[in-house]
C-alpha cells in the first residue's frame, strides 16, 4: 500500500466548503481540519463529517491544540476541560487524532517530567474515548522545539495514545538532522506533515506562517526527510501543511492541484532516492509506501522538437524575416492549417498564423512547445494522473496523432515521437522545396524561456517539473532594471530539454516599462562568434550591447584580448561558472514580447547567463524607445508621425489613451484636460494629482509623448489667467502645444487675450495654436490669420483641422501664403460630403460623426499638400457608433491603420511642393 495523501485545510483559500471541494477534486484522500475553518463554518462538526464523507475525504486530524503541558495544577485543570471540548469535536468529526503543539505559554515551566506526566493524563482521557494525541515540537516552542526533545517526553510519558507529529518545517528549518527520526518506532509516529520553504534568514515564526511552500518549490531536502520517516515503519498519511500567503488567497481548486502534483512528485523523487541509498532489504517496504499512487514514470525526453509562435499579419512577417536572418529556412507548410515550419539543424520554429487563442495584435507569442518523448502515450497518462488537462486534437485523417497537455498559462505542450516511420508529425508538413542549411551555425534549441505572473509562477514550475519529469534548479534572483526578477529552470537529467521560467514577484503599480511577460527561444550553436558573424551578414537584428559591459567583463575576467574584441564587435555576452562558459547574444524584440537568443555552451556550463540579463533588459528597453522615436524619421518620405487626439476616443481616460496609442503605434497623444461640453467625461489632469501621476507613468512606460493639450477656450466671460494651472499641467506632461479657440465677437479683446495666453505659455515651452471651428466667432482661416497678425507672438500658431477648414470654406491658396512656422501639427479626419445646414448639425458631425481619411468628401490631400512637410498628423476622428461597437482602443487602432493606408502611401507621390 502506498501512503495516503492528505492536505491541511490551512493550505487553501475560501470557506470550508470551498476547501473540501478543492481537496476532493484534486483527489486527496483525507484532510487535516484547522480549528479556525471549523469555527467559521456554518456546518456542525457532524455535518462536516458528512460533507467530507460525501466527497470521499477522511478527516485525519484536528488541530492545533495549544499551550497544554507543563503548567500549574489550576491551569492544568482548565486545559483538561478545554481538551474534553476538543475531544467532543473529534468524535463528531469522526477523526481520531488531536494535534498538540509544544507550549509557547508564559505559564509553562521547563520541566520535562511535568510535561510528560500531564501529557500522560491527556492521553489517558483521549484513550478512553478511542482518540490519540500527536505531540508536535514547534520550532519556536518555549522549551520543546526539536523532534528529539518531543520524542524524549513522549517516551517518558509512555502512553499508547500519545505519539509524535513530525512536521518537516519544524525539523528542517532549525537545521536538525532528520536522520535521527529513524530511532523512533513507526507506531509512535502518529502523523506526518510536509512543507518546503525557501532558504530565508528571518524569524522562524514569520518564516513558517507566511513562506512555506509545497514540496519541491523550496530548498528543503524533503525526499530525504520522507525517506527517514518511512524508514521508521510509519504508514500513515503524508499530509501537506503549508502556510503561505499566496496560496491562502489563490483559487483553492488550482492550489489543491498544485499540492497534489507536488506530493506525487515528492513521492517519486523519494522513492528514487530510497532505491539508490537504502540497502536492498531495508528499502523494499519503504519503496512500496513511496510508490506514487498510480503515477506512471516520466518517459525519457530526447530534446526540444519545436516551438510554435502564434503570429498575425503584422508579427508573422517580422518574425519570418528575423528567422531568415538567423539562417533558418521555411521548409514546410502544414497540410490543413496556416502554419509554417522553419528549420535550421534540429532547431524548429512553427509560425501559426491562425492561433487558437487570442493574441495581442502585432506581437508574436509562444503558443506551444514540443518535446521528444520516448513514449508519448506514457507521457500523456502521467500528465493525466497529475491532473493536467489533456488537449483535444482536431486533425485530418492523414495527419499524425499528437498528444498535448495544457500548461497553466495555456501553452500547449506536445509530447511527440519523431520516428522515421510514417507516424512522424513532420509528415503533416508539405515541403516548400527549400532545403534547410546551416547558414547561421545553429544546431538545436537550447532552451525556451517563459514568464508568468507571480501567482502562477509556482504552478508553472510544478507543472513542468512534475508532468515532464524535469528537475528544478535553484531559484535565482536578478536585480533587473525594472525590478526583481525571479527565475527557475527545469531540465531533464541529460540537459536536453530546458525550460526557464521567470516572474516579477514584486510587480505592482503602473511603472512597468519592461517588456510585459517576455518570452524567448534560445538556439544552440557550437561557435557563437561564427554564428554572430554569419547572422550579421544576413542582416539579423542583433541587440547592441553597450561598451560598459565589455569594460566590466575585461576587469572581471581578464579574457584574451582577441576574444574580448570579438565579443564586443558582435554584441555577444559572456558568463562563466565552475563548469564552463556561456556565450550568448540576442535579437531585438520582434513585436512587444518575443525575441530569439543564440547560445554556445562551453564545456558543461549549466546556467543561462542570468548575470548578464539586466544588461540585456536595459538594451531591449533602449532599443524599443529608439524604434518608437526613429521609425517615422528614418522613413520620412513615406510615413508621418501620428498623434491620437483625445476626441477620437474620449471614453478612454488619459492613461488608457496613452496605452491605446502605444498599442496601435502612435507616437503622441493629445489630451483633453478641460470639459468642453457638459455631457463629456472630464479628466481633470490639472487638479487631480493621482490622475497626473498614472498618466505620467504610462507615458514613461510606453515611450508615447504628449503632443498637445486642449482646450483653452476663451469666450467673452473667460479670463486667460484662469488657464495658468492648465498650462503648467500641460508642460508637466511634456506637451509642446496648447489648443485654443476664441468664441468672442470682440476682435480687439480676443486678440489681446490670445496674446496674453501666448505670453503665459511661452516660458513653459508651449505654443498656442488657434483652431477655428466654423460655428464660432473665429470661424475661418482669414479671421484666425487676423488674430495671429494682431497678437504678433513668437509662439502663436494656427491649428488646421481638416473638418473646420473644409466646412468654413477657407481657401487652400490662402493657406499656402502663410508662414510655415505658424503650423505645428494638423487635426486630420474626413467627413461626409453633405454639409449640414445648421450649427447643431455641424457640431454633431465634429463631435460624433467624422470619417477616416478617404472615406468622405474633404479634399484631404489638397489641404495637407498646402501645409509644410513633416507635421505630425493628429487623428481627431470621433465615430460614436463605431466606438460603441468596438471600443475606444480598437477604434484608435483602426483610425491609424486607415490613415496610414490613405496618407502614407500617397505621400510619396504628393510631389515636392514646399
Ligand atoms: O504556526 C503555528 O502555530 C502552527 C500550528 C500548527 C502546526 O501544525 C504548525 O506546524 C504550526
Ligand atoms: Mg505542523
Amino acid at each position: 500500500m502506498s501512503s495516503s495523501l492528505a492536505i491541511a485545510t490551512v493550505c487553501l483559500s475560501g470557506t470550508l466548503e470551498d476547501k473540501l471541494s478543492a481537496a476532493a477534486a484534486a483527489r486527496f484522500q483525507s484532510i487535516e481540519l484547522f480549528d479556525s475553518d471549523l469555527i467559521g463554518s456554518s456546518w456542525s462538526p457532524r455535518r462536516v463529517r458528512q460533507e467530507c464523507a460525501r466527497r470521499g475525504l477522511a478527516i485525519d486530524l484536528y488541530q492545533p491544540f495549544r499551550d497544554f503541558e507543563a503548567v500549574a495544577p489550576d491551569v492544568f485543570a482548565a486545559n483538561l476541560r478545554r481538551a474534553e471540548r476538543a475531544f467532543d469535536i473529534l468524535e463528531e468529526l469522526g477523526a481520531s487524532t488531536l494535534l498538540v503543539c509544544s507550549t509557547v505559554s508564559a505559564d509553562a515551566v521547563d520541566d520535562d517530567d511535568l510535561a510528560a506526566e500531564q501529557l500522560h493524563v491527556l492521553a489517558s482521557r483521549a484513550g478512553e474515548r478511542g482518540l490519540r494525541i500527536a505531540y508536535e515540537a514547534l520550532a519556536w516552542g518555549r522549551f520543546v522545539n526539536t523532534y528529539a526533545h518531543a520524542w524524549r517526553i513522549v517516551r517518558r510519558a509512555g502512553h499508547p495514545a500519545l505519539g509524535l507529529c513530525l512536521d518537516s518545517f519544524h525539523v528542517l528549518s532549525r537545521g536538525d538532522d532528520p536522520a535521527g527520526i529513524r530511532v523512533v518506532p513507526g507506531a509512535k509516529v502518529f502523523h506526518v506533515q510536509l512543507a518546503d520553504a525557501p532558504r530565508l534568514s528571518m524569524d522562524v515564526v514569520e518564516w513558517s506562517r507566511h513562506h512555506r511552500l509545497f514540496p519541491g518549490l523550496g530548498s528543503f531536502d524533503l525526499p530525504a526527510f520522507v525517506g527517514h520517516v518511512l524508514a521508521t515503519g510509519y504508514d500513515g498519511p503524508l499530509s501537506l501543511e503549508v502556510f503561505n500567503d499566496v496560496y491562502r488567497q489563490a483559487d483553492p481548486r488550482y492550489a489543491a492541484i498544485d499540492g497534489m502534483r507536488s506530493l506525487l512528485a515528492l513521492q517519486e523523487e523519494a522513492s528514487a532516492t530510497a532505491r539508490s541509498t537504502a540497502g536492498a532489504a531495508a528499502g523494499s517496504a519503504v519503496r512500496e509506501r513511496l510508490r506514487p499512487s498510480g503515477l506512471p514514470p516520466a518517459p525519457a525526453l530526447a530534446g526540444h522538437v519545436f516551438t510554435e509562435l502564434a503570429v498575425d499579419a503584422v508579427s508573422g512577417p517580422v518574425t519570418a524575416r528575423a528567422l531568415t536572418a538567423l539562417g533558418f529556412t521555411h521548409t514546410g507548410q502544414h497540410r490543413s492549417k496556416p502554419v509554417q515550419l522553419w528549420e535550421q539543424g534540429r532547431a524548429r520554429i512553427l509560425l501559426n498564423f491562425a492561433p487558437q487563442r487570442t493574441v495581442v495584435p502585432g506581437t508574436a507569442s509562444v503558443c506551444a512547445l514540443a518535446v521528444e518523448s520516448e513514449d508519448p502515450v506514457g507521457s500523456t497518462r502521467r500528465a493525466e494522473r497529475l491532473l493536467a488537462p489533456v488537449l483535444p486534437r482536431l486533425r485530418q485523417p492523414e495527419e499524425a496523432e499528437l498528444a498535448s497537455v495544457a500548461a497553466p498559462d495555456g501553452t500547449a505542450v506536445f509530447l511527440v515521437r519523431t520516428g522515421a516511420d510514417g507516424e512522424s508529425w513532420l509528415q503533416d508538413f508539405l515541403p516548400t522545396g527549400a532545403t534547410a542549411t546551416a547558414r547561421g551555425g545553429i544546431t538545436d534549441t537550447d532552451h525556451v524561456s517563459l514568464t508568468d505572473a507571480v501567482d502562477d509562477f509556482d504552478e508553472s514550475t510544478l507543472f513542468y517539473r512534475a508532468v515532464l519529469g524535469l528537475r528544478a534548479g535553484q531559484t535565482t534572483e536578478i536585480a533587473a532594471p525594472f525590478g526583481l526578477i525571479r527565475g527557475r529552470a527545469a531540465t531533464d537529467p541529460d540537459g536536453r530539454v530546458r525550460i526557464t521560467l521567470h516572474t516579477a514577484p514584486l510587480r505592482r503599480g503602473d511603472w512597468a516599462p519592461a517588456i510585459p511577460n517576455p518570452q524567448h527561444v534560445a538556439f544552440r550553436t557550437g561557435d557563437a562568434i561564427a554564428s554572430a558573424k554569419a547572422m550579421r551578414a544576413l542582416g539579423a537584428p542583433i541587440l547592441k550591447i553597450p561598451d560598459n559591459y565589455y569594460a566590466d567583463l575585461d576587469a572581471r575576467l581578464d579574457l584574451p584580448a582577441e576574444l574580448l574584441a570579438a565579443l564586443r564587435e558582435y554584441s555577444i555576452m559572456y558568463d562563466r561558472d565552475e563548469h564552463g562558459a556561456y556565450l550568448h547574444f540576442y535579437t531585438e524584440m520582434l513585436g512587444s514580447r518575443v525575441f530569439f537568443a543564440v547560445a554556445q555552451r562551453v564545456d558543461a556550463y549549466a546556467g543561462y547567463g542570468d548575470a548578464s540579463a539586466p544588461v540585456r533588459m536595459a538594451a531591449h528597453r533602449e532599443r524599443r524607445l529608439i524604434t518608437l522615436r526613429d521609425a517615422p524619421v528614418s522613413r520620412r518620405d513615406e510615413r508621418h508621425e501620428y498623434s491620437l487626439a483625445h476626441l477620437t476616443a474620449l471614453s478612454l481616460s488619459p492613461p488608457e489613451l496613452v496605452d491605446a496609442a502605444a498599442a496601435a503605434g502612435y507616437r503622441y497623444v493629445g489630451l483633453r484636460m478641460t470639459r468642453v461640453t457638459p455631457q463629456e467625461p472630464h479628466y481633470p489632469l490639472a487638479t487631480d494629482p493621482a490622475l497626473m501621476r498614472t498618466t505620467k507613468v504610462r507615458l514613461a512606460a510606453t515611450g508615447v509623448e504628449v503632443l498637445d493639450v486642449e482646450l483653452a477656450r476663451i469666450s467673452p466671460d473667460e479670463d486667460p489667467k484662469d488657464f495658468l494651472r492648465f498650462l503648467e499641467a500641460g508642460a508637466e506632461l511634456g506637451a509642446r502645444h496648447v489648443i485654443t479657440q476664441l468664441p468672442d465677437p470682440d476682435r480687439v479683446r480676443k486678440v489681446d487675450r490670445f496674446a496674453q495666453l501666448c505670453e503665459m505659455a511661452r516660458p513653459l515651452g508651449l505654443t498656442v495654436d488657434l483652431e477655428f471651428p466654423s460655428w464660432t466667432e473665429t470661424p475661418d482661416l482669414r479671421e484666425a490669420t487676423r488674430v495671429l497678425r494682431g497678437a504678433d507672438q513668437p509662439n502663436a500658431g494656427i491649428l488646421i483641422d481638416l473638418l473646420h477648414f473644409a466646412r468654413s470654406g477657407s481657401s487652400i491658396a490662402d493657406l499656402r501664403q502663410l508662414p510655415a512656422q505658424w503650423f505645428h501639427f494638423i487635426h486630420v479626419c474626413d467627413a461626409p460630403p453633405r454639409v449640414p445646414a445648421t450649427n447643431e448639425g455641424l457640431i454633431h458631425t465634429a463631435r460624433f460623426e467624422r470619417l477616416f481619411p478617404g472615406e468622405g468628401g474633404i479634399d484631404v490631400h489638397g489641404i495637407l499638400d498646402a501645409l509644410p512637410r513633416g507635421l505630425p498628423y493628429a487623428l481627431e476622428i470621433p465615430k460614436a457608433t463605431q466606438v460603441a461597437q468596438v471600443g475606444g482602443k480598437e477604434h484608435a487602432r483602426m483610425a491609424i491603420s486607415a490613415s496610414r493606408e490613405h496618407l502614407d502611401r500617397a505621400a510619396g507621390s504628393a510631389g515636392s511642393e514646399p
